[in-house]
């Protein structure tokens, strides 16, 4: 499949929502700290590559560059979307601690970003619905948010990530606070994605998830070490 046609499985991408992952030497700082010296990645349609290194690494910071969220002091990211304006792109984005509104049931913070975003009432009504069974959480969907345990809630997260059907994910360690089959759920939810033409970019800290990727890349004090 060509780079720019639409990826297959994905409903088409409308103007404005990103379909690939292509950051060149970011530079990021907060303050005096440099988080992300230099990083590149690229990421086609169809690939699922895991971002790994210890905690401060810049794992964090790298998601949230590509998604628009914090500032690059250098460096560009091109999302394929024909924008270069610093502002959060249409991604679907799981960030790390979920979130999530805790006074809302964990159906609303999926439903939420679908309206948003323009679907129609039942339309979002019904990929909210789906997303959380897929997670698992087809049951639990009326609860609010702060009455799940904390591997539910991280469903939740990926459940809102997962129905918004963008053609780039941005997973940051997304199943962190799950027991081993809610991680293999999850695992196999983000390699569907991107066996369905997504770009899909996961952090984590943990080698069994990192070895369900395309490719691993490993930071280390905002340099990539390694590529795998
Ligand atoms: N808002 C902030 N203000 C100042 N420094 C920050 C901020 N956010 C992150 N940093 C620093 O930037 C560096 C990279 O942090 P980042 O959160 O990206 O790492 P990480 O690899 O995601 O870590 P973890 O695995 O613990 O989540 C660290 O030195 C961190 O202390």
């Amino acid at each position: 499949m060509g780079r720019h046609e639409r990826p297959r499985g994905l409903r088409a991408t409308t103007p404005g929502e990103a379909t690939r992952v292509d950051a060149r030497e970011l530079l990021v700082r907060y303050g005096d700290v440099v988080a992300l010296d230099g990083v590149s990645l690229d990421v086609a349609p169809g690939e699922f590559v895991a971002v790994t290194g210890h905690s401060g690494a810049g794992k964090t910071t790298l998601v949230n560059a590509i998604a628009g969220i914090v500032p690059l002091a250098a460096g560009q990211v091109d999302l394929g979307d024909g924008s270069s304006a610093p502002q959060p792109r249409a991604v679907g984005v799981i960030p790390q601690g979920n979130g999530l509104g805790s006074v809302l049931t964990a159906y609303e913070n999926v439903l939420a970003p679908l309206r948003a975003r323009g679907h129609a009432p039942a339309e979002a009504h019904e990929m909210a619905t789906a997303a959380l069974a897929s997670v698992g959480l087809g049951e639990s969907g009326s609860h609010l948010v702060e009455e799940l345990s904390g591997g539910q809630q991280q469903r939740a997260a990926v459940a809102r990530g997962l129905a918004l059907a963008t053609a780039v994910l941005l997973a940051d360690e997304p199943t962190s606070e799950l027991d081993h089959d809610n991680r293999e759920r999850i695992l196999d939810l983000l390699r569907a994605r991107a066996d369905a033409g997504a770009a899909v970019v996961m952090t984590t800290h943990d080698p069994e998830a990192a070895a369900r990727a395309d490719r691993v890349i490993e930071l280390d004090d905002g340099v990539v070490v390694g590529s795998t």
